[in-house]
């Protein structure tokens, strides 16, 4: 038996000559996105490991290129995950966001309840009091910060589409947080950069980066010059849907990924670490 590290969740596979056949499924587990693919091998366990719709075929152990003899991992099932958000605290305002704009379209794109908690978490524990967000949407993830930011504390929410900032607007304001948002219509670049000319390089605790995905080299660059030394960038989406996992997946998009957590995992300017929550983010703190 050999254990395969692939980042979220990590794979387990047994008799690796054996032929695996995947299975592929999109699952919502209490309304939350959740994405999965099993494998099965003849005469073998069921093993799980992280997703791409498109992935219809096996990864054959020689494109593996991370094996980790010995190590335990716990694959995600439905059950497992709903367990997990049967204990997840989300903030009733959270909670009324989520449904009130789930049917709305892109409602898909914002973090999980478990995500949300997991941010506000971390940003308690490094008593941070000036944070970024890029790619903002309806503000759920945005929110789950401010709701725990202490007064005084300051999130520049940042994104180029009017609309969602508008709702965001809304969803602050009736959480009582709005005075600490500082909302920023515009290109992300142009609104870092903005913060650079302003005089603010060291100035910030945490920025969350979840825009467009392809900018991300940009906007991390720009992100650690904004942040203090020991400060946390939360690079999200870094799993994509289990596709940056998967060689045979190659569309922009996945490759630049790819490209970016290899980055990130090399990047000595920063502490890293890949943590298998949402869509799969990246923890990198500025050394
Ligand atoms: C994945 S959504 C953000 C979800 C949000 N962080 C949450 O979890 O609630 C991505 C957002 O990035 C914004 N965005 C994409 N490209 C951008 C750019 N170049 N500048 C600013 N915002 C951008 C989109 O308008 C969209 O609202």
């Amino acid at each position: 038996m050999s254990n395969v590290m692939l980042g979220w969740p990590v794979l387990t596979l047994h008799k690796l000559s054996t032929n695996l056949k995947l299975k592929c499924r999109h699952v919502s587990v209490l309304g939350t996105r959740h994405v999965q693919f099993i494998s099965y091998a003849p005469n073998c366990s069921r093993v799980l490991c992280s997703v791409d719709s498109s992935a219809t075929k096996a990864v054959p152990s020689n494109q593996l290129d991370t094996l980790v003899p010995g190590g335990k991992h716990l694959p995600l099932t439905d059950q497992l995950y709903s367990y997990i958000l049967r204990h997840t605290r989300e903030p009733l305002i959270l909670q009324k966001l989520r449904e009130e704009m789930a049917e709305s379209p892109g409602s898909n794109m914002q973090i999980p309840p478990d995500q949300g908690q997991f941010l506000a978490l971390l940003v308690q524990l490094m008593g941070a009091r000036r944070c970024i967000e890029v790619g903002v949407f309806h503000g759920y993830s945005s929110l789950a910060v401010a709701l725990v930011l202490p007064e005084g504390g300051k999130l520049v929410a940042c994104d180029r589409d009017e609309r969602s900032l508008a709702v965001a607007r809304q969803y602050y304001e009736h959480a009582g947080v709005l005075h600490k948002v500082d909302i920023r219509h515009g290109l992300a670049a142009d609104t870092l950069n903005d913060l650079l000319q302003n005089g603010e390089a060291g100035s910030y605790d945490y920025a969350f980066l979840d825009a467009d995905k392809m900018m991300y080299r940009e906007y991390y660059e720009l992100l650690l010059q904004l942040i203090k030394p020991n400060g946390l960038i939360v690079v999200d989406n870094t799993l994509w849907y289990g596709r940056t996992a998967d060689p045979l997946v190659n569309d922009k998009r996945t490759k630049f990924l790819r490209e970016f957590n290899k980055f990130l995992a090399e990047d000595d300017r920063i502490n890293v670490s890949m943590v298998p929550i949402g869509d799969g983010m990246t923890l990198c703190r500025k050394q």
